[in-house]
């Protein structure tokens, strides 16, 4: 008998509440610039997209190895240019290669919002995310309890950060929503075991659309179907990072893919 695999989502929240309980709290070195409109970003609608693009940038993953770009503001000025609706940065360092400062570098570089992907544990890095100037951050419903969840969404609210609550199933999703979450992910990957299957997305989607006020299909997506296939689901954007980061050029893959080339 094989021995079960490791869960990757538990290991990086036990080391996350290990890193938040031995550093000191974050200060910005700058006043809060004023923040963009995430949610609007992924409901606009824009005459001719299959879909908006939460488009992201990163060094290196877990499931995917290192990437060859290194240089993330480079590459979140190509999304932009290229029609990207808002950008992704992972800020986590250990498995992603990240850094606050990439968050702060490559929104300062470009004018759409920026979410900030990391493993967040507490209301107060929430805040600490609203305070360094993100104007979105991630939070991952899978991997948070109840009251945990639900005052990082109320901490986001009463900070003036949108917050992208992500599930994997759709009973986290559901626990997502009664936490009060406006915005919701649905990964196709599974994060404890990173297998990824575009079809979970399609599936739990359709159960949410009344109720969110922003849907966002996350992960594994690569073509222009993909895009078509979340959108008629029902999601208002997509969440794309490793096919685009594998390309030679980033930018013009999106462009690809928003204006339906092969
Ligand atoms: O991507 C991973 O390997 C991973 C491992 C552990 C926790 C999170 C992980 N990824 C986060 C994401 O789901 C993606 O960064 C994001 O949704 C974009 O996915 P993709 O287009 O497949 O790069």
């Amino acid at each position: 008998m094989s021995a079960p695999e490791p869960d990757k989502l538990l290991a990086i929240f036990e080391r996350k509440r290990r890193e938040l309980a031995a550093r000191k709290p974050l200060v910005a070195r700058a006043p809060r610039p004023p923040s963009r409109d995430f949610a609007a970003a992924l409901t606009r609608h824009r005459a001719g997209l299959p879909v908006n693009v939460i488009a992201e940038v990163k060094r290196r993953s877990p499931s995917g190895g290192d990437f060859p770009h290194q240089d993330l503001v480079s590459v979140a000025k190509a999304y932009e240019a290229a029609g990207a609706s808002a950008v992704s940065v992972l800020t986590d360092d250990v498995d992603f290669g990240g850094s606050i400062e990439d968050l702060l570098q490559v929104r300062a570089a470009i004018s759409l919002p920026v979410l900030r992907k990391d493993f967040l544990v507490a209301p107060q890095e929430v805040e600490e995310s609203a305070a360094l100037g993100a104007d979105a951050v991630l939070l991952i419903a899978d991997a948070l309890e109840d009251g945990p969840l639900a005052e990082m969404v109320a901490a986001a609210k009463s900070c003036r950060v949108a917050a992208l609550v992500e599930a994997h199933t759709q009973e986290h999703a559901e626990r997502a929503l009664k936490a009060g979450a406006e915005l919701v992910g649905i990964n196709n990957r599974n994060l404890a075991t990173l297998r990824t299957d575009i079809h979970t997305a399609l599936k739990v989607i359709p159960a949410l659309r009344s109720r969110a006020k922003a849907l966002v299909a996350e992960s594994g997506l690569k073509t222009r179907e993909d895009f078509a296939a979340a959108r008629a689901s029902g999601a208002d954007a997509v969440l794309v990072g490793e096919s685009l980061l594998r390309d030679a050029e980033p930018g013009r893959a999106l462009a690809r893919l928003l204006a339906g080339a092969p």
